[in-house]
């Protein structure tokens, strides 16, 4: 995984910000949203008063101990909030450089025929502004006139400059990003304080950050167990008392906070914070926390074809004439085709025939009127001033627009294009008027190491399907060859989300990723929609995610680090509780050894004295908060296995090891504790 932005996770100032927000979320109107740690504040708060007024409480003999109960209780709260200031603090330092992009800069607003100076806070949503060479791009929009190379380094940390031009898929601009070559005229289409630079410092500063329902439900349970606990501590002391054992009020209240999930309670909400934390590392930008869930809980991912499972860049690599037209002939009408096709595919196959020394006659194209490529059509092409129309697109487009003009197919069309299909290229054929004349190869390569990417997502039970616009042969051997599970070829960018809803409808959460404005509703409809940084407003408005370095195929480790928030979240969840259960065995012979100390027997630990058993027990319960910070933030290690295979793997290290470490914790503490009492 790249990490341009990574700092180091402790590193001094954060840690002593940390420290300082620690303190300050001691606020009981803060805490209370942390009901689990409000709890752990409260029972802090009542032994404080039991130690400063001894003699209103009858505690005269146990001031040591409740003052001891009291720092301890002060620190769990502490460290849980240094947990979760320490997951925010990396967002706010962040959110520090991106608010320092966003200093107030000039733009030059088009008004009539006019240029104005106004300030950029000015602008509103439908202006028109110029940007030349040198100048900060003052907001969000889109490109209408003119290209120009972009810096975007500012929110990328991409150092390489873009192709910004009008028209087509690579017309949005970001603000705060920089011109370095030419001038554009662009359309603003938000308004001051809704960029795409507020809303990226809005999220990696956590201001808009809601609990997920994931957290919500978690959040319910530990509320369920630890009023629970209450209920059975508060009546255990007139229980108690009935046989004539008296229980200590700060006694009890360490049994309570023993018992209580205080662990993941102390770390919940800095775990799914360094979770989206970890996305934004990898120059990911998550609208939610609940994008980020929801990527760890996909089972169908969608695929473009050209440019995500393949390097994209389709070019020319040969051109095959059929139906006996020479080879001259053939490649002057691709040319002729393509002389105003600026798509990657249009300008090699200009590229090819040049390199390939042939000559033909420019001036035939002269005054035609071009026509675009369209991916509804899947052809490209010219209608020539003598009224002659020259087409080149897919097989199967072409030939129907062929029979549709009264022409006849060449009967070597088909196992030519066939040839070219199942080496995994794409095949376009070449019409004049109403004859198919050859088949020009557009050769693509898988990107390496797919296959291995795919079946670690198989191994995950995530289903991969590819979408492409080619034709069924080509997708089937690029299917075979980069190993997905399945793929719909010839595909219109209406049929994603056919697909998408298909899966929905069987229960399935989808997740793909898209560009162009027709990617939008697709986008929208899948549970995880990853937009390209290069694409269009519509496509990043409509997605919850959008990758600033546009790599399509980064959804994939996407999922990777939602799967691996929901798995720390889980074990450290088990982990917690299998803690508690085990406290309560070290800590209830204590306890009552205190009141009966013929329970001896009890103490199966042979911890030095019931005090120290109760201290011991609560200083455990304490520090492991901090000591499992590093885990919370980075993540537990992350292998790509099946779910049910996951949970036992986990249930072992996390459920066990959650019941062992207490009684060594515990023993080891109880060890250095008993010397002082
Ligand atoms: N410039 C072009 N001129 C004519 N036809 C083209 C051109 N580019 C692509 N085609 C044809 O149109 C088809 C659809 O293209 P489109 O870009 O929509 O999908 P794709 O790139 O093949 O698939 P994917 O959805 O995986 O990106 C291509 O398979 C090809 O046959
Ligand atoms: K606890
Ligand atoms: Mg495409």
């Amino acid at each position: 995984m790249n990490n341009k932005r990574s700092k180091s996770l402790f590193s001094g100032t954060l840690v002593a910000q940390a420290l300082k927000a620690s303190i300050i979320k001691l606020n009981p109107a803060v805490m209370i949203k942390n009901p689990v740690m409000f709890v752990v504040e409260l029972g802090a708060a009542i032994v404080l008063l039991m130690t400063v007024f001894p003699g209103y409480f009858n505690a005269e003999e146990t001031v040591g101990f409740n003052l001891a109960v009291f720092f301890i209780l002060l620190f769990t709260v502490l460290f849980a909030n240094f947990a979760e200031a320490l997951a925010e603090g990396r967002g706010k330092a962040q959110a520090d450089t991106l608010k320092r992009t966003k200093e107030e800069i000039t733009a030059n607003k088009i008004i009539g025929s006019s240029v104005k100076t106004v300030a950029s806070s000015e602008l509103r949503k439908g202006d028109v502004v110029v940007v030349s060479q040198g100048e900060m791009i003052p907001g969000d929009g889109e490109v209408i006139d003119g290209l120009a190379s972009v810096d975007e380094s500012a929110i990328t940390g991409e150092s390489a400059p873009v192709i910004k031009e009008a028209g087509g898929d690579f017309n949005s601009v970001t603000g705060g990003t920089r011109v370095i070559s030419d001038s554009i005229k662009v359309r603003i289409t938000s308004d001051p304080g809704e960029t795409f630079i507020d809303r990226m410092i809005a999220l990696v500063e956590g201001a808009r950050r809601q609990k997920t329902p994931n957290e919500i439900a978690l959040n319910t349970l530990l509320i369920s167990l630890t009023i629970i606990f209450l209920i059975v501590v508060v009546t255990l002391r007139p229980i108690a008392a009935y046989v004539g054992i008296e229980l200590e009020v700060p006694v009890l209240i360490a049994l309570l906070v023993c018992l209580i999930p205080t662990t993941i309670g102390g770390l919940l909400s800095a775990i799914g914070i360094a979770g989206m934390d970890r996305v934004t590392q990898f120059n990911v930008l998550a609208m939610s926390g609940k994008a980020v869930e929801a990527a760890g809980d996909i089972n169908t991912m969608i695929l473009d074809k050209t440019g995500t499972i393949t390097y994209g860049n389709r070019m020319a690599s040969d051109i095959v004439p059929v139906g006996g037209a020479s080879l001259e002939e053939t490649a002057a009408w691709a040319a002729i085709s393509s002389l105003q096709d600026e798509t990657p595919e249009g300008r090699s196959v200009v590229e090819w025939i040049k390199q390939n020394g042939i000559s033909y006659d420019l001036s035939i194209g002269e005054d035609g009127s071009f026509v675009e490529f369209k991916a509804e059509t899947r052809m490209s092409g010219i209608d020539l001033r003598d009224g002659r129309k020259v087409r080149k697109g897919a097989v199967d487009s072409v030939r129907k627009w062929v029979l549709a003009q009264g022409g006849a197919i060449p009967h070597d069309l088909e196992r030519q294009a066939n040839r070219i299909a199942s080496d995994g290229g794409t095949p376009l054929a070449v019409a004049a008027d109403n004859r198919i004349v050859g088949v020009i190869y557009l050769k693509d390569t898988v990107k390496p190491g797919m296959r291995e990417r795919f079946s670690l997502l198989r191994e995950m039970g995530i289903k991969t399907i590819m979408c492409t616009g080619d034709n069924p042969l080509t997708a089937a051997t690029i299917a075979r060859e980069a190993g997905v599970d399945g793929f719909i070829a010839e595909s219109k960018p209406e049929d994603k989300i056919a697909v998408i809803r298909r899966e929905q409808a069987e229960g399935k959460l989808v997740a793909m990723t898209g560009d162009g404005t027709n990617d939008a509703p697709a986008l929208a409809q899948a549970d995880v929609g990853l937009a390209m940084n290069s694409g269009t407003t519509a496509a990043k408005e409509a997605a919850n995610m959008v990758d600033l370095d546009s790599d399509p195929s980064k959804i994939i480790e996407v999922v990777a680090i939602g799967k691996q928030l929901l798995m720390t979240r889980g074990a450290l969840t088990t982990f917690s509780i299998a803690n508690d259960i085990a406290k309560y065995f070290a800590i209830i012979p204590a306890m009552f050894m205190l009141a009966i100390p013929e329970m001896e027997a009890l103490n199966i630990m042979s911890l030095g004295s019931p005090l120290s058993a109760v201290l011991s027990a609560l200083i455990f319960n304490a520090i492991i908060i901090p000591m499992l910070i590093p885990l919370a933030m980075k993540g537990v290690a992350y292998r790509p296995m099946n779910a049910s295979r996951l949970l036992s793997r986990n249930l072992i290290i996390y459920g066990l090891g959650g019941v062992i470490a207490p009684f060594i914790g515990i023993k080891l503490i109880d060890l250095i504790v008993h010397v002082w009492i």
